[in-house]
Formats: structure tokens, C-alpha cells, sequence
């Protein structure tokens, strides 16, 4: 055989095979979704969703300890108000009292090394489900939208949040945040995560059930973008880095690898975080129920396509599986 055939030879043990990633992953790279109640001793399996649950702030170092112990570095909250009124305006987000922000302090408070980021976004605390406020024909006012969701981040950081993740897709709000943060004295003690490229998926099924978040009416069409839209992702990457975000994420993950991979390219000097979303998880789940695969192989493959496209940082409700596949 002709010498420039022979490829097979590089790649013939284990070890030389890890050498073929640009990035392994490591316990560093995973940021685990988790789902906080207004319940203070909830620990309620959430069916949609294998092995994750609503826990109440109450609960919150018997779910995080044996985690931190595998080597559990950073979360994203959720909050779930389940008894509380919700209003047109979200003001359960930033409650006082509400789940987040005591989710915030306690997790400092108990699991200093945690690094917390949250999510910002309207639509488990309004009482329609959209992300924005809405006119009186249903369409999203941008301005009230853009200075509340940067209102509720600034709320987070004060309370201790390490970073905010605004999900909802309101044009400016990068901008805005940014701008509140740093009139506020948080420019430089919290980062400002972007979900830049979060495209309206079918995927967001299982998480809806999870969080109470489906919107009452309509869908989410007019501010998530279409997925066939690579050029509406790209500029959307492009303004976020403009508009002062420090980590830019595209979501969902595996079916968007060409966009983590232009994120890659557009953002080069930026952390890129992807979000393997709850319709992701469950599918996996669902394939390794059938035998279809193995679901160790499987989740290993999905998050490691990510890392080839680019991502630097994955959201994943299979961070506590690969906390124990990592450590063996
Ligand atoms: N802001 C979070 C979502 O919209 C959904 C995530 C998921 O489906 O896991
Ligand atoms: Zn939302
Ligand atoms: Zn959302």
C-alpha cells in the first residue's frame, strides 16, 4: 500500500486516539440545569426528563453535596414557581423570596466553590408564558421587555449570581444588561452569558413540562429564531459580541453544529458554551430505552460532536453521569 494511504496507524491505541481531539472533556466543561420550586421541601421527579427532579431551596445540600464531591463546578438555576401568582410582568423572577434568589444565597452560602449562573427570562413567571411583555395585540413590546429582563439580571447579580443567561431573545437586551450591570458597580463581578442563536425547536418539549414555562397562546416564532436561519444566527452571534457579552451559546446543540461551529469562528476570543436541551436528553434516553444504543456511548458522542464544533462549555442534564464516567 502507498505510504500517503496509511491513516490507521495513528490512531491504534487508546491514548493516541484521545490525542485526535483538538478539546477533551473535562468535569471544567459542564454546566448542569437544575430546577429550584417556590416548594421550600420539594424533590419532585420531573417524568419528562430522566432522573431530574424540582427540588426546593431546603433541599438543596442534600441534591448539590454529593455532587461538589464528584467534582460539580458550575450550575444554572431555574426557577419553578409552582404556588405563587404569576402576572403580566414577571414579578415572580426576582421575588425576594422566590426561588432564585434564595437558590443564590443558599448555594453560596453552603457550596463556595459552586460557580452560579442563572437564566433570565420571563416566561416561567409570566402569567401568558412569553419571554417579553406583550401588546395589546400579542406581539412583544421590546423596550418594557429588554429594561425588565435587565432589571431581574441585575437582581440576580446582586444577589450573588456569578452570571446571568438571558434565554429570551429580546433585541438589545446584551446591551442593556451590560449597561445596568456596570452602572451598578457589577460590570466586573458578573458575567453576562448570551443565548445568542436559540432557535425555536421542538426540542424545548420535556423543559416546558419541567419549568411550567409553555406559553398560554401562540408559540415563540417572532423572537426565537427558525432553524433554517444561519445567516439570522450568525448576525445575532455577531451583535452579542458588540453588545458586551463575555460567553456567547448557541442552543439547541447537536442538531445546530454547523452554528457552534460559526460561533466558533465569529466569537474566536470568546468562551462558547452550547445547551443540550431537555428534548436532546430525553431523546437520547429514549433511543437507549429502545436499543437503539448505548446511552454512556451515545452522550459521550453528542457532547464530544459539540466540542469538535467548538463549544467550549456545555450545558447538560448529563452532568451528574459524566461526573461518574469522568472519574473512573
Ligand atoms: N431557557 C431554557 C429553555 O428554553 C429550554 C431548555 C431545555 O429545553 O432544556
Ligand atoms: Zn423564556
Ligand atoms: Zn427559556
Amino acid at each position: 500500500m502507498d505510504i500517503s494511504s496509511i491513516l490507521q496507524g495513528g490512531y491504534q491505541h487508546p491514548l493516541s486516539r484521545s490525542w485526535q481531539a483538538r478539546r477533551q472533556l473535562t468535569k471544567g466543561m459542564l454546566m448542569y440545569p437544575i430546577f429550584i420550586t417556590d416548594v421550600p421541601d420539594a424533590n419532585v421527579e420531573i417524568k419528562s426528563l430522566p432522573g431530574q427532579r424540582r427540588w426546593g431551596v431546603n433541599r438543596i445540600e442534600e441534591f448539590l453535596a454529593p455532587l461538589v464531591k464528584k467534582g460539580l463546578s458550575s450550575v444554572i438555576l431555574f426557577g419553578v414557581p409552582v404556588n405563587a401568582v404569576k402576572d403580566g410582568r414577571g414579578t415572580l423572577a426576582d421575588d425576594p423570596n422566590g426561588p432564585v434568589i434564595l437558590a443564590i444565597k443558599k448555594i453560596r452560602e453552603l457550596f463556595p466553590s459552586i460557580y452560579i449562573a442563572c437564566d433570565v427570562c420571563l416566561c416561567e413567571y409570566t402569567d401568558h408564558g412569553h419571554c417579553g411583555y406583550l401588546n395589546a395585540d400579542g406581539t412583544i413590546h421590546t423596550e418594557p421587555s429588554v429594561a425588565r429582563i435587565a432589571e431581574v439580571a441585575l437582581n440576580y447579580a446582586k444577589a450573588g449570581a456569578h452570571c446571568v443567561a438571558p434565554s429570551d431573545m429580546m433585541d438589545g437586551r446584551i446591551k442593556s444588561i451590560k449597561r445596568s450591570l456596570i452602572d451598578a458597580g457589577y460590570g466586573n463581578r458578573c458575567t453576562l452569558m448570551s443565548y445568542s442563536a436559540k432557535f425555536a425547536s421542538a426540542l424545548y418539549g420535556p423543559f416546558r413540562d419541567a419549568a411550567g414555562s409553555a406559553p398560554a397562546f401562540g408559540d415563540r416564532k417572532c423572537y426565537q429564531l427558525p432553524p433554517t436561519a444561519k445567516g439570522l444566527a450568525r448576525r445575532a452571534i455577531q451583535r452579542d459580541v458588540g453588545e458586551g457579552a463575555d460567553i456567547i451559546m448557541v442552543k439547541p446543540a447537536l442538531p445546530y453544529l454547523d452554528i457552534i461551529a460559526d460561533a466558533a469562528e465569529l466569537a474566536s476570543d470568546h468562551p462558547l458554551a452550547c445547551y443540550q436541551v431537555s428534548g436532546e436528553f430525553a431523546t437520547i434516553h429514549a433511543g437507549a430505552a429502545a436499543g437503539i444504543y448505548d446511552l454512556r456511548t451515545m452522550a459521550f458522542e453528542s457532547v464530544e460532536s459539540m466540542l469538535r464544533a467548538g463549544a467550549t462549555l456545555v450545558l447538560t442534564y448529563f452532568t451528574p453521569d459524566f461526573l461518574d464516567w469522568l472519574s473512573e
